[in-house]
């Protein structure tokens, strides 16, 4: 939590105003951030400066997993973090490629679980890093990434937190996990959640110890519709310690991730928090 705070105080002492041409809005801005968390004690990264949402965060990191490409799938498992993306953005309504309501494109899990290849076949990413983990193997480019330019126009919105690199020393897992840009008041409150959570699941079933998580940062932002509740609410709250995440020890494979797995599989104890703060949020 004390890291996160940090970030958050440097950008509202060092950021730099930077026009969004997406967004129309003004961002303050800093680039570069190292964020750790400590999976292998559990100390999950909730933010207790004000509510924070985490089912929500943990289905999408699922959604993500299982491929999903819909905004309709995230709502069905408890997220709604996609509707904005998927319906109100008039880039994307004016897509060809756009399949209609609630339509995603070929984003996040789409690239990690059926990556197109030119000869119409296509890549299970995710699956070769669970099979090779699941065996002890790390080839050195054990990589989950979402990033794939060539197909940047059939999707309404790159992916921020683009590329998971595991990595395994003997039998203890490691993650790092690089985001191009970064919503600091409302992204990273679910990306923190998103990371950790990988590498415990990831670690649980390919029968390994998770070790440290590390989240790598580029452009950390608050929007300047942001900013007043930031430094002048949130940045004046005192932190609470961390709670712990509980994660149902029966789920075991890559198949019970996609198939029957909920968010009552999850549960966070010690959450002690302060009041929620509502955020706006940029389309
Ligand atoms: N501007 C922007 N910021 C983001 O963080 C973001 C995007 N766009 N687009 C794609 C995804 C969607 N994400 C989102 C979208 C909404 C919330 C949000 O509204 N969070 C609220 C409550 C969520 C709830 O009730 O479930 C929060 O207070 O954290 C968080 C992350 C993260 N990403
Ligand atoms: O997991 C996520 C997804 C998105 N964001 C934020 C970061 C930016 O504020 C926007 C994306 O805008 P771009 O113009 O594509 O950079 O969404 C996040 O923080 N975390």
């Amino acid at each position: 939590m004390k890291q996160y705070l940090a970030l958050c105080q440097r950008i509202v002492d060092d950021g730099v105003w930077i026009e969004n041409e997406r967004t129309g809005k003004r961002c303050l801005t800093v680039i570069n951030a190292d964020l750790t968390y400590d999976v292998a004690n559990n100390q999950f990264p909730l933010i207790t400066t004000r509510k924070s949402f985490w089912k929500a965060a943990i289905a999408e990191l699922l959604g993500y997993l299982r491929g999903y490409d819909n905004a309709a799938q995230f709502r069905a498992i408890g997220c709604n973090t996609w509707n904005a993306n998927a319906n109100d953005n008039q880039a994307w309504l004016n897509n060809p490629y756009r399949k209609g309501e609630d339509d995603m494109g070929r984003v996040y899990g789409v690239q990690g679980r059926r990556w197109q290849k030119a000869d119409g076949t296509v890549i299970d990413q995710l699956k070769k890093i669970v099979d090779d983990l699941t065996k002890g193997i790390d080839d050195r480019g054990e990589i989950l990434t979402f990033y794939n330019p060539g197909e940047f126009d059939m999707g309404c919105l790159r992916p921020c937190m683009h590329t998971h690199t595991f990595s395994l020393l003997g039998d203890t897992l490691y993650l790092t996990s690089a985001q191009r840009s970064c919503d600091v008041p409302l992204g990273l409150n679910f990306n923190q959640v998103q990371v950790f959570t990988l590498l415990a699941l990831m670690a649980q079933i390919t029968g390994n110890k998770p070790g440290q998580a590390y989240h790598k940062i580029i452009n950390a932002h608050i929007y300047e519709d942001q900013l007043p509740l930031m430094r002048d609410e949130q940045l004046t709250r005192t932190p609470f310690a961390s709670p712990q995440l509980i994660i149902n020890p029966k789920i075991t494979s890559l198949e019970d991730l996609e198939t029957w797995v909920t968010l009552d599989d999850f549960e966070v104890v010690g959450y002690e928090h302060h009041a929620p703060i509502q955020y706006p949020f940029s389309v």
